[in-house]
């Protein structure tokens, strides 16, 4: 596996910085394979702002947006709703973080989730958290999770698992193809698996440090210029 290439400290061979990008990690796995669980501990050692894609999307949903019936319905089928409102949502809390580095967690789901933040945003990611976990711990930890979510029943964890396999696994093995993914075994306890955890970020730390106040503001600054740009270059998403 090649070591993590980050995308904000790229230097000319004359030694001067060019460009300070935001650094982005996706946090991919199955469902119930402990992503969320994970990201916090991230966000408490690492310093990254955590924004779960299915989180941002419950939140519309419930929001009494014109989308929030077709999430619903989406999320209850355990299927992947259309890149350009989840690649929106991301995007617009990325921009009202403050922040510059960012754990995307559980997204992109597909092939076309993947291209659409790419065309969009203009970032790739650092690198790929892949969380492994056997289909029967995942199944087992969604039924035991309690947190009142609508689609943690037998029936819409299977489908859920079954959309996983065909349309999200194939973005991992993208991810591996080209060197970018760190996989880790989640079906250890919370604590070790994030032992492994750390040493992926601690073995990449020093690429990705944290930018000074105003080196963070101007990165965002000119972020949310390359996004507009893009737009109007790509029109990809058709709901701006
Ligand atoms: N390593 C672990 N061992 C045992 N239980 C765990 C572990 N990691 C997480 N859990 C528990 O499993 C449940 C699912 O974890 P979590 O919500 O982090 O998964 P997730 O990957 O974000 O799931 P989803 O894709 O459905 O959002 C939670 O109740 C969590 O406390
Ligand atoms: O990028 C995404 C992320 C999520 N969804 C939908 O939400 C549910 C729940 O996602 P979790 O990551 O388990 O919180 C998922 O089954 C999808 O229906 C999505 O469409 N796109
Ligand atoms: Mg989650």
């Amino acid at each position: 596996m090649e070591t993590v290439v980050d995308a904000s400290t790229s230097e000319e061979a004359n030694g001067s910085a060019v460009e300070k990008k935001p650094i982005v990690v996706f946090v991919l796995g199955g469902p119930g394979s402990g992503k969320g669980t994970q990201c916090a501990y991230i966000v408490e050692h690492f310093g990254f702002s955590h924004f779960s894609a299915g989180d941002l999307l419950r939140a519309e949903m419930n929001s009494g947006s014109e989308n929030g019936l077709m999430i619903r319905s989406m999320i209850n089928e355990g299927k992947i709703v259309p890149s350009e409102v989840t690649v929106n949502l991301l995007q617009q809390a990325m921009e009202e973080s403050g922040n510059d580095k960012f754990l995307i967690d559980g997204f992109p789901r597909n092939e076309e989730n993947r291209a659409a933040f790419e065309a969009v945003t203009g970032i790739e990611p650092a690198f790929v958290l892949f969380f492994d976990c056997p289909k029967e711990e995942m199944e087992r930890r969604i039924l035991n999770r309690n947190q009142g979510r609508e689609d943690d029943n037998i029936e819409t964890a299977r489908k859920r698992f079954k959309v996983f396999l065909e349309s999200s696994l194939p973005v991992v093995e993208y991810y591996e193809s080209i060197g970018k993914l760190q996989k880790i075994d989640a079906a250890r306890p919370i604590e070790e698996v994030f032992e492994s955890v750390k040493t992926v970020f601690a073995s990449i730390n020093e690429k990705v440090k944290p930018h000074g106040r105003a080196e963070k503001k101007f990165t965002l600054l000119k972020l949310q210029l390359k996004w507009k740009m893009n737009l109007l270059r790509n029109g990809v998403c058709k709901g701006y």
